[in-house]
C-alpha cells in the first residue's frame, strides 16, 4: 500500500534535515551564480597579440555622446572582448558545418553569427556596438559585420498614440517584436537582403522611406533595450533566443541617470538645436530648466524602464561589462561554460 504520510509528520522530510556542510559550499555564491567574475587587470591580459591599428579619427566615431572612450578602453576592453566572441563565432560556423554535413545539406547558406547588445537608455550601448562592429570585421573569419538599432521595429509615434503607449516609448510593448523576430530570422535563413526600417532621434519617429538594408553578413549586431527580453505565452519566440551571444552594459544607476542628464544637456546645444528637433523647444532652457526636463524623462520613462524591463534581463546575458561612473569597464562577468 502507498505510504501516505505529510511532510510534516515526517522529521526526516526534505524541508526539516539540517543543511550539510556540503550543501552549505554549494550554496556558496561563486558556485550559484552564472558567471565567472573578471576583474579589469585580468581581463585585460587576455588581449591577443594581435596589433591594434586603430586612428584616433576611428575612435572618434565609436565615441557616443559625452563618452570619454579612450584607446587603452578599446585595447584593454573590447579587444580581448572580440576575440573571445570571435572564438565563439568559429565554434558556431563549425557546429553549423557539421549539422549541415549530417543533414545532407552542405550547399546550404552559411548562417551568420548573431550578437545581442542590451542595456539601459544612455548606458552606452551603441558605443560598445560600433566598436565591436569594427573589431569584429578584423578577424579574418568575419569581414562582414552589420549593426541594426531595435529602435527602428519602434511603433510609428501614431502607432504608439491609437494604443495609449505613446509615453511608453522604450517599453517592450512599444515595439513590433514580430517583425523584428522575422528581421532577424531572415538573416539567420540567409536571404540575400532583408531591410529593417529606420527611427529618426532627431525627429523622435519612424522615418517612412528610409530602412538599413542587411546583405548576408558574417556577424549581425542587433542592439537595444530590451533585446535579452525572454519568450512569452503572447511572444513563444523571442529575438534573444536567435542570439549566438549577448552583452548587457551595466552601471549603477544613479551613474546612468548622470550621464543620461549630461548627454540631455549637450544635445541641448547640438542635436536639440536643429529646427527639424522634435526637442527643439527644450534648446533655448538654461541648466536648470533643462535638468528639470531631463529628470522628468528620467524619472517616469527610462529609469522604470531600466528597473522593471531591462535590468531583469541581465542574468541572460554571456557577457556583462561593468561600468564605473567614468564610463570605464572595470569587471567582466563571463556566463559560466
Ligand atoms: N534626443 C536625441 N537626439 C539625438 N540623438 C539622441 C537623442 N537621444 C539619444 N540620442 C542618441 O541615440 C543613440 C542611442 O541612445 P540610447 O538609446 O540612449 O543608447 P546608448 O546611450 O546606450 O547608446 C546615442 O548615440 C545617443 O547619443
Ligand atoms: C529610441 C529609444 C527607445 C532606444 O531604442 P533602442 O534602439 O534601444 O531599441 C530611446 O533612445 C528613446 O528615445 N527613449 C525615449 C525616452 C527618452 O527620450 O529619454
Amino acid at each position: 500500500m502507498a505510504e501516505t504520510s505529510s511532510a510534516a509528520a515526517r522529521p526526516d522530510s526534505p524541508s526539516t534535515v539540517p543543511v550539510s556542510t556540503d550543501t552549505q559550499a554549494l550554496l556558496r555564491p561563486e558556485l550559484t551564480s552564472p558567471f565567472t567574475e573578471i576583474d579589469r587587470a585580468e581581463w585585460a591580459r587576455l588581449a591577443d597579440e594581435t596589433p591594434l591599428p586603430l586612428t584616433e579619427a576611428e575612435l572618434a566615431a565609436f565615441r557616443g555622446l559625452g563618452e570619454p572612450l579612450d584607446m587603452a578602453e578599446v585595447s584593454e576592453v573590447y579587444r580581448p572582448l572580440s576575440r573571445l566572441i570571435n572564438q565563439y563565432a568559429i565554434g558556431v560556423r563549425e557546429m553549423h558545418r557539421r549539422t549541415r554535413g549530417f543533414l545532407h545539406r552542405d550547399g546550404e547558406p552559411q548562417s551568420p553569427f548573431v550578437i545581442g547588445i542590451a542595456g539601459s537608455v544612455a548606458v552606452g550601448k551603441s558605443t560598445v556596438a560600433r566598436i565591436l562592429r569594427d573589431l569584429l570585421a578584423r578577424w579574418p573569419e568575419t569581414p562582414s559585420v552589420e549593426l541594426i538599432t531595435t529602435d527602428g521595429f519602434l511603433y510609428p509615434n501614431a502607432e504608439l498614440e491609437r494604443r495609449g503607449i505613446a509615453h511608453r516609448k522604450g517599453f517592450p510593448e512599444s515595439y513590433d517584436r514580430r517583425s523584428l523576430l522575422r528581421f532577424v530570422t531572415q538573416v539567420k535563413a540567409g536571404v540575400a537582403e532583408v531591410c529593417a526600417p529606420h527611427y529618426s532621434h532627431l525627429v523622435y519617429d519612424i522615418v517612412p522611406d528610409e530602412v538599413t538594408v542587411v546583405r548576408r553578413p558574417d556577424i549581425l549586431i542587433v542592439e537595444g533595450l530590451n533585446v535579452l527580453q525572454p519568450a512569452s505565452m503572447e511572444h513563444p519566440l523571442a529575438v534573444s533566443d536567435l542570439f549566438d551571444f549577448s552583452v548587457y552594459v551595466d552601471a549603477r544607476t544613479a551613474d546612468i541617470r548622470a550621464w543620461y542628464r549630461n548627454r540631455f544637456l549637450k544635445l541641448r546645444e547640438s542635436a536639440f538645436a536643429n529646427p527639424s528637433s522634435h526637442f527643439r523647444r527644450f534648446a533655448a532652457l538654461d541648466d536648470e530648466a533643462a535638468v528639470a526636463v531631463a529628470d522628468e524623462f528620467w524619472n517616469n520613462i527610462n529609469e522604470p524602464n531600466l528597473v522593471e524591463n531591462i535590468r531583469p534581463t541581465r542574468a541572460r546575458a554571456t557577457a556583462v561589462l561593468r561600468k564605473e561612473a567614468d564610463h570605464r569597464v572595470q569587471k567582466v562577468l563571463l556566463r559560466k561554460i
